[in-house]
């Protein structure tokens, strides 16, 4: 606590009463059970998935329904009242469908909801104090419900009273509004912090929805993914950065978001790509079955686009490796290896043709020199993307919220990895001839987002190609692969070009040792500390608990094309006060298949670790606050008693 947080405290309570409440609140906060928080990762612009898992609390709602009411519902009445808590308002139109002309079970329907849904709300309140629920509560029913929930119902003086109430909600055609405000309640309550391990951009359709609903999110903090980088990183000036997500919008087509999504027109990239581009089957756009099928038209557009970006991409990418010779990321400058006449490329010694090669923009003696048309085209499209305001927005929340890493009630988490040698030492980066290794390296990269993020006008400087570093370096603790083979990927056959290797970060984390020496560098205790990270699916047979229950892999893959090689929907990780479980959700397939045949996506739980005596507030990072608060009022306390006392 700082001194003006100290003076603050201290103007807060002048009266020994008032401190003396205070400190009764304080302490009593304490001991409350450690309230629950949800991890999720690589959402990836699922937001109808994404959605469900925060509707569904992570699987914690259902949970907390499967306990109040062992032995009083069905398996087949608890799924039926978990989708109401989940998606109120389609299924209160659902079920007035059912009683259309029968208002009398409409009624008695109503009756026994509330009733439910009041002790749900007590069950799931149970943990927090009063001002925290009535903070959670619609204020239009604050009244209403604070007489429900805490009024003695078995009192017959009060029984008429209360009866009136819920009459009365009835009559005065409050009832929907009140079932749907109180189902919302009970969402929040459940899990009372999220933490957003990377990864919400890209590939999938909805990101913005995603960012605008954590916006709206009462307790949340994210880790910056390697995707979400791309998107600050355009935001604060990096051209390579823009041309990268852009190029992956094309490839799975979502240019929508972009045009649509923030408003960005793409009118110029593609006349550009039309006047110069054919079609090309390696830059065809992946899409998926359940989506509306593209015309021929439509799809040679896309075709088109996605090339003429991806060739200014390389072509940028020449320039910013050259000016950088510290990112050591020479062989990744493609274009000047190549013999334009033969359709080869020759990497590592080794002479590869190349297909379906489209490089009719380049100028075999100035490989990297953009055309007058590309120029304009990307300098066109960075000066949309920094004045959309929506985008704007956007990026100024995942930087309010946003970090590279975060410890946080005794956990790391960060999204991708610690760069380490083969032995599990700290891989040093020399950033302004300064090297950077283990914490530092991750403080400094943050550190020159924030400043380059603050500096949009500023395009070349260092702190904007360590944008672009962390999109794709070998030593970013976002990637934590050697190298990024987009270009082999589209011009190449032999598989063997394609392969990104990996940092030895992957291997060792299944070592406690290593897990431990790592949350000791960030000042965490190994005896109770979890390391937290997404980026990488875990594949089908893959275990994403390792070293002992201390390393905890989440990217279980929302993101659709990921569903074969993970055969699940994703991971989400619950820590409340008995310890943490791991969620493992089925693939979702939509939300209105969701909603019409009760399909929850929650499959297992697995118990990581089950503490032996619940953990208290106390025990928490908040509670480290409270305590110090404490001990400044009690002193506080003493001078003023001392002062009455003489
Ligand atoms: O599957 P795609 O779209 O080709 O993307 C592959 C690229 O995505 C990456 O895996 C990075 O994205 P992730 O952070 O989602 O893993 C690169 O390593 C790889 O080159
Ligand atoms: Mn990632």
């Amino acid at each position: 606590m700082d001194v003006t947080e100290l003076a603050l405290l201290k103007g807060k309570y002048q009266t020994r009463s008032a401190i003396a409440t205070e400190l009764i609140n304080l302490e009593a906060i304490l001991s409350l059970p450690k309230s629950t928080e949800a991890f999720i990762s690589d959402v990836h612009g699922e937001y109808d998935a994404f959605q469900h898992v925060l509707r569904n609390g992570a699987g914690n709602v259902k949970q907390k329904i499967a306990d109040l009411f062992a032995g009083k519902m069905t398996a087949k009445t608890i799924g039926n009242f978990a989708f109401l808590v989940y998606y109120p308002k389609e299924r209160l139109a659902a079920v007035k469908q059912r009683y259309a002309h029968r208002t009398d079970d409409l009624h008695q329907w109503y009756f026994d909801t509330f009733e439910r849904l009041i002790q749900l709300l007590h069950f799931s309140s149970t943990k927090y104090t009063r001002s925290k629920v009535r903070k959670a509560l619609a204020p239009e029913f604050v009244y209403i419900t604070e007489e429900l929930l805490y009024g003695d119902f078995d009192s017959a003086d009060k029984s008429g009273y209360y009866q009136q109430i819920t009459e009365n909600i009835i009559a005065l055609q409050q009832a929907d509004e009140f079932i749907i405000a109180t189902c919302h309640t009970i969402q929040r309550l459940v899990v009372d912090h999220l933490h957003v391990v990377g990864d919400i951009y890209d590939r999938g359709p909805h990101p913005d929805k995603i960012v605008s609903r954590l916006m709206q999110h009462h307790s949340l903090d994210i880790q910056w993914g390697n995707h979400d980088i791309l998107w600050l990183g355009a935001v604060s000036g990096s051209k390579l950065c823009l041309a990268n997500l852009l190029r992956i919008c094309a490839r799975y087509n979502n240019l929508s978001i972009i045009e649509d999504g923030y408003g960005i027109n793409l009118r110029h990239l593609s006349l550009f790509a039309e006047e110069h581009y054919q079609d090309n089957p390696a830059f065809h756009p992946r899409q998926l079955h359940s989506e509306r099928p593209l015309s021929a038209a439509e799809k040679l557009q896309i075709t088109q686009i996605h090339q003429a970006i991806a060739i200014i991409q390389f072509k940028l990418e020449g320039p910013v490796i050259a000016r950088r010779p510290e990112f050591n990321m020479t062989h990744r400058r493609l274009l000047d290896k190549i013999d334009y006449q033969k359709k080869t490329i020759t990497l590592q010694g080794k002479t590869y043709p190349l297909e379906n090669t489209c490089f009719q923009t380049i100028d075999p003696k100035a490989p990297y020199k953009l055309l007058p048309e590309e120029k304009r085209v990307i300098e066109q499209l960075l000066d949309a993307f920094q004045h959309s305001d929506k985008l704007q927005r956007h990026m100024d929340f995942l930087m309010r919220k946003g970090h590279i890493y975060l410890t946080y009630n005794d956990n790391l988490i960060f999204h991708g990895c610690m760069p380490v040698d083969d032995k599990g030492k700290f891989q040093a980066f020399k950033i302004a001839g300064k090297n950077y290794a283990g914490k530092a390296l991750f403080d400094i990269f943050e550190r020159n987002l924030r400043f380059s993020y603050t500096h949009p006008q500023q395009q070349d400087d260092c702190a904007t190609d360590l944008l672009w570093y962390l999109w794709t370096g070998p030593l970013s603790p976002l990637f934590g692969k050697h190298d990024m083979t987009t270009f082999e990927r589209y011009f190449i056959k032999d598989k063997a070009t394609h392969e990104e290797q990996t940092n030895a970060y992957y291997q060792l984390r299944r070592n406690t040792w290593f897990v431990d020496q790592l949350l000791r560098e960030f000042g965490l205790s190994p005896a109770t500390g979890h390391i937290i990270n997404g980026h990488t699916p875990v594949k089908k047979g893959q275990n994403p608990i390792m070293a002992n229950r201390k390393m905890l892999v989440i990217d279980g893959g929302f993101s659709k094309p990921y569903h074969k090689t993970t055969g699940i929907g994703g991971y989400t990780l619950l820590y409340n006060s008995y310890g943490m479980q791991l969620v493992t959700h089925q693939p979702f397939t939509s939300k209105a298949n969701a909603i019409a045949n009760l399909t929850d996506i929650i499959s297992t739980k697995r118990i990581v670790d089950h503490a032996a005596q619940r953990k208290t507030v106390a025990q928490t990072d908040i509670g480290a606050e409270l305590k110090q608060q404490v001990a400044v009022l009690r002193q506080l306390l003493a001078e003023k008693n001392q002062a009455v006392n003489g």
